[in-house]
């Protein structure tokens, strides 16, 4: 059977749940920014070059260089207005690739450089997303990451926690993992714990099973960003045969949803090819994992072209693009009776329908 094109997958209904708002600009929306806010700093002011530069700095094999390339839509995102633009953008790209759900996060501490307060932050980014959801069928969402470096988790758990009934559904920490595991930030996870708040952690993206270990065990995060080194708990033997670690049993016994994130990690080195990508054991396991973007400027892709990626490279088809996005809708930070009218009433309908007018896999 023919295999799935890429204009057949815009075309599910699809959930996306880790999307940064730093790393999805449009090239030509950084420099009309720049020229806005009078950044000099931009490697080239040529769209076309610079959609290049950031793929080029990007696909570096390093976590830490794929992170430089952020100081340049970061420092174009400090103002409400620019904020705004960035996010409506956003909501409008989303949409037209298909996504019904999608949680967008960004990091609020690094968008004060002009004295912009955290909640003026979150107000304008939230604002920008409504009005670039309007008409269509896509429902966005905020998640507030906290940069683990820093110090300011706590306070932007707050912020979160201050913001939940507006937009925001939850909190994250982002940046560089090894050196800063998550037990760093402790307090603001155990503070989201007693606040009945939900939390990601970016974990085992560049840093192995400890890192991952901390975030469930220690931390108790409801989901993991990336979660890829997860499969250095499970051994497969000559014929096939998975055997799983401890670790690795109780991340899939419990149900903690993995945010795979697959061209992302072959750009920052944590895997080494897509066909090599650990997703697809993971699939086969029955982890519940979902498919996502990350950084759609940098690793220049759609949530769709991920599917389409995955289409060829494991033979997925209609089924598996389904199982993935109920997996997603169910693992989402939104009210348990929302999640489920999305999945009655958009999913499913939406994916059946493919399916019947265009059988594929
Ligand atoms: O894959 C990733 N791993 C860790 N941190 C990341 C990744 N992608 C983006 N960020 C970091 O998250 C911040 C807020 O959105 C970005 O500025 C970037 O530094
Ligand atoms: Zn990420």
């Amino acid at each position: 059977m023919a295999s799935l094109t890429l204009d057949q997958i815009r075309l599910a209904p699809k959930v996306l749940l880790h999307d940064h708002l730093d790393g999805g600009l449009r090239p030509a929306t950084v420099v009309e920014l720049a020229d806005e806010c009078g950044y000099t700093a931009l490697p080239t002011t040529d769209v076309t070059k610079l959609g290049g530069w950031f793929r080029g700095g990007a696909h570096s094999g390093s976590l830490v260089r794929y992170l430089e390339t952020f100081s340049h839509t970061v420092a174009v995102m400090q103002t409400p207005e620019a904020l705004a633009r960035v996010a409506r953008e956003c909501a409008e790209d989303l949409a037209a690739d298909g996504i019904v759900y999608a949680e967008i996060r960004f990091a609020p501490e690094l968008h004060t450089e002009n004295g912009l307060s955290l909640d003026a932050i979150v107000e304008a980014v939230l604002d920008g997303l409504r009005a670039g959801s309007e008409g269509t069928g896509l429902h966005a969402r905020v998640l507030c990451t906290a940069m683990r470096h820093q110090a300011r988790s706590l306070e932007i758990a707050e912020l979160a926690v201050r913001w939940r009934d507006q937009g925001v559904v939850g909190f994250d920490i982002a940046g560089a993992e090894a050196g800063n595991p998550p037990t760093r930030h402790l307090d603001a996870f155990q503070y989201l714990q007693r606040a009945n708040g939900h939390f990601t952690i970016h974990a085992g993206e560049a840093f192995g099973l400890p890192s991952i270990w901390e975030a469930v065990q220690w931390c108790n995060a409801d989901r993991l960003g990336h979660g890829v080194r997860i499969v250095d708990d499970i051994s497969v033997d000559v014929e096939g045969q998975a055997s799983l670690g401890p670790l690795a049993n109780y991340v899939r016994d419990t149900r903690v949803p993995l945010e795979m994130c697959p061209s992302s990690n072959v750009h920052t080195g944590a895997a080494r090819s897509i066909a090599t990508h650990p997703i697809g054991l993971l699939r086969d396991l029955r982890f519940r994992v979902t498919v996502n973007t990350d950084n759609r400027l940098m690793s220049d892709v759609t949530l769709s072209s991920e599917f389409a990626t995955l289409v060829e490279t494991f033979g997925y088809g209609w089924s598996d693009i389904r199982w993935f996005t109920l997996n997603a809708m169910k693992s989402a930070f939104l009210p348990f009776d929302q999640r489920l009218d999305l999945i009655d009433d958009v999913i499913k309908p939406g994916f059946d329908a493919l399916a019947a007018s265009a059988p594929g896999a």
